[in-house]
């Protein structure tokens, strides 16, 4: 791995009374890379993505963290009701670099259009989020991550429900993610998505069952030929 972590956890616990989600999960997460959390329902992948965004503070153990985070959840917890269009959506993930009165500047806008664009939802920009289909959606909250431009970008199953290109789509802008430097983390079933990991860490109970990279690519050795 070539850079220094941007996210240790060591000897972390986290117990919901007396059931216990993780279990002494030591983990560092490097930028510039693809991990995805695999696992059997209920084995602690949400919970383990939540410690790493730092929302939520471990029973025992700890976590130390550089860098600014993103959080991509399933769904927005926005009522269709509310006249709040797929380009305000995206826009929030600006606002953790802008003062408190959260006024968008050039900077801001740029990566708003182009996050838009990256997930194919800038057509739908002015449209009320509540009317978009579950796959715009997705996209649409994905977007609002790449809008952050953070150093660690969580996804929580981020192409389920997704037809084909959808889903092809995401896993290119997670690999994008990371070629620009990010750490990307990412609790999928998705074999597609596990293909294209740099590194899958398997939960069971609460506990790293497995902690695998991706092989490295090796050039063939070139072909000799006899004289
Ligand atoms: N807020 C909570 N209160 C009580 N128990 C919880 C809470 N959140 C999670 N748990 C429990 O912690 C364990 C791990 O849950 P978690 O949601 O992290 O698993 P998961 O691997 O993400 O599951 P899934 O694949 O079903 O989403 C489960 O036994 C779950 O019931």
């Amino acid at each position: 791995m070539p850079s220094s972590p941007c996210v240790q956890l060591r000897d972390v616990d986290v117990a919901f009374g007396a059931r216990a989600a993780l279990r002494d999960v030591s983990l560092d997460l490097h930028a510039g890379a693809v991990t995805v959390v695999a696992g059997p329902n209920g084995a602690g992948k949400s919970t383990l993505l939540e410690v790493v965004a730092g929302t939520r503070v471990p029973s025992r153990g700890s976590r130390t963290a550089t860098g600014s985070v993103a959080v991509v959840p399933q769904r927005a917890g926005v009522s269709d009701l509310l006249p709040i269009t797929v380009r305000d959506v995206v826009a929030v993930g600006t606002w953790g670099r802008l003062g408190a009165w959260r006024r968008a500047d050039a900077a801001a806008r740029a990566a708003v259009d182009e996050a838009l664009q990256r997930l194919e939802v800038a057509d739908l920009a002015r449209r009320p989020y509540g009317a978009l289909s579950g796959g715009q959606r997705q996209r649409a909250l994905l977007a609002q991550g790449l809008a952050a431009r953070a150093d660690l970008v969580l996804l929580d199953e981020p192409t389920t429900g997704l037809d084909a290109a959808s889903g092809e789509r995401i896993r290119a802008v997670m690999a994008d993610e990371a070629a620009r430097g990010a750490a990307v983390v990412c609790v999928s079933h998705d074999p597609a998505v596990l293909a294209g990991a740099d590194r899958i860490v398997a939960l069971a109970d609460g506990a790293i069952a497995s902690d695998t990279r991706a092989p490295a690519v090796v050039a063939p050795a070139p072909r000799t030929t006899a004289r």
